[in-house]
């Protein structure tokens, strides 16, 4: 097998301890461990000169080289924050109403996949497996074939993929649908994204099929941190604010797709109509700023602010503060700990590719005295953990008798239905999915040139 070149808009940055949140690099992070590798992408900056190929800045770490790119302002903002996350990130979501669309956009995004191929072509070698991560990059594929690249190309969507009326309402999905016909393997999450996609890829006569493969996470390192994580420091301060309180914990970037303020509704529910919880449960929303220079991003924050503060203005007591809301990202082993520490993981999503957090919140539990999982029907990990606690995240009533049901139940139940949701967590990790996407694409047959369909 030959070296396995990595391609993502997001790129961990080995300088930094601590890595951005968000799923797809904490999966891919661990599933190339000790893999010599290529790991290719933006630098987050967008500070960069205008240039057709810009050169590589390269970096080494544990057998990893991290070539990244600048983009300039304009490029950023038409490719990142226009077209991936102001068109497809809704679209993919269910959510064509929030689709702010526009053509320019569109080129940008096609234009930055055409400097990102350039710019990767002067680093690979002919027996390179290339793997395309995500939504960023639907054409890179093809944009790497006109640049002559004959190497096995893969391609993984990390988010849904929605139903063909809707995806196909996007204009420019047709070109992007064609586009996927440069890979030699297309993988999504769950078997409902391949469905879809394949619906929208047979219409058009596209000849590549998509095929599910869950990612996971790595269960053995996070438990590892959890049960660390319970001796910080920080944690001993969270005991204190505690005070024998029992903990409801949600850990999201602050993303629309994540149902934060649908959660805190549901909440707000529990304490209303369930009184023996009030002042014997904390709720703790970790919420890290994303994507902040997106209006909808801008507004749910400040929908969330406002939120927040008239529930605790409601609920509060003088010793007691219903609920706590941070907008920062938590270290990853203080996190761990809080995980371990929650009585109960509440995980809400509208809409969710996979959702790490919910396999984390599994990992990281006491298998002596394990938490309730309650999550959202919509994740794409509800099929894998069905043992969790299903709601549909749009009825605050149903997460209000969910959490109700998880802060009442006894240790015997909470054991099965941990047990269960613990195998499933690791059955398919970080690194089964990896190998097993791999070993697909590795096993696939050599191409010809490639005529392109543009
Ligand atoms: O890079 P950002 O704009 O800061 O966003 C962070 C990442 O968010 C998304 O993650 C998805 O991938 C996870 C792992 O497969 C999955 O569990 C989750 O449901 C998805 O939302 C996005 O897809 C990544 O590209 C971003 O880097
Ligand atoms: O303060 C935080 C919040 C989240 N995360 C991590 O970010 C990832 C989020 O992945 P998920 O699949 O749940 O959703 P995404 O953000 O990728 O949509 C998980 O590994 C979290 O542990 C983190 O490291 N620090």
């Amino acid at each position: 097998m030959g070296r396995l070149v990595i391609v993502s808009n997001r790129v961990p940055s080995p300088r930094e301890r601590t890595q951005p949140a968000g799923g797809l690099t904490v999966g891919l992070a661990d599933a190339i461990k000790g893999q010599p590798s290529l790991w290719f992408g933006w630098s987050g900056s967008s500070q960069g000169k205008e240039s057709p190929a810009p050169t590589p800045e390269l970096a080494e770490q544990g057998g990893v080289t991290y070539a990244t790119i600048d983009l300039t302002a304009k490029q950023h903002e038409g490719f990142y924050q226009g077209f991936s996350n102001g068109i497809l990130w809704p679209v993919c979501h269910y959510r064509l109403g929030l689709m702010q669309y526009s053509r320019e956009e569109l080129e940008t995004y096609l234009e930055v996949n055409a400097i990102f191929a350039r710019s990767l072509k002067t680093l690979l070698k002919p027996d390179d497996v290339i793997w395309v991560q995500d939504y960023h990059l639907f054409p890179l594929g093809e944009a790497l074939r006109r640049e002559g690249v004959t190497s096995k190309i893969g391609f993984f969507l990390h988010i849904p993929f929605p139903p063909e009326a809707l995806f196909r309402a996007l204009p420019g999905a047709d070109l992007l649908l064609a586009d996927l016909g440069a890979y030699d393997v297309v993988g999504v999450q769950t078997q409902q994204d391949a469905d879809n996609m394949n619906q929208s890829l047979s219409a058009l006569g596209v000849e590549v099929q998509a095929q599910s493969f869950p990612i996971g996470i790595d269960p053995v390192a996070f438990a590892k941190q959890a049960l660390r994580g319970e001796t910080s420091k920080e944690m001993a301060r969270l005991t204190q604010a505690l005070n024998g309180r029992a903990l409801i914990l949600g850990v999201d970037r602050l993303d629309y797709s994540k149902g934060i303020p649908e959660r805190f509704r549901g909440f707000e529910r529990l304490l209303q109509r369930f009184p023996a919880h009030r002042g014997k449960v904390s709720f703790l929303q970790i919420a890290p700023v994303s994507r902040g220079e997106v209006a909808e991003y801008k507004a749910l924050r400040r929908e969330l602010d406002e939120l927040s503060g008239r529930i605790n203005g409601n609920w509060a007591e003088i010793d007691w503060i219903p609920l706590r809301y941070i907008t920062r990202a938590l270290p990853r082993k203080v996190l761990a700990g809080v995980h371990r520490r929650a009585a109960v993981g509440l995980v809400t999503p509208l809409r969710d590719g996979m959702n790490l957090v919910a396999k984390e919140y599994v990992a990281a539990q006491d298998a002596a005295d394990p938490g309730v999982l309650v999550l959202s029907r919509f994740a794409g990990a509800a099929p894998e953990l069905s043992d969790a606690v299903m709601v549909n995240p749009y009825d605050p009533d149903e997460i209000a008798e969910a959490l109700d049901q998880a802060l009442t139940m006894g240790l015997k139940e909470r054991s099965r239905r941990w047990e269960a949701m613990n195998e499933a967590v690791h059955r398919v990790t970080a690194a089964t999915w990896a190998r097993d996407f791999l070993a697909v694409l590795n096993a696939t047959p050599e191409r010809k040139p490639h005529a392109s369909h543009r």
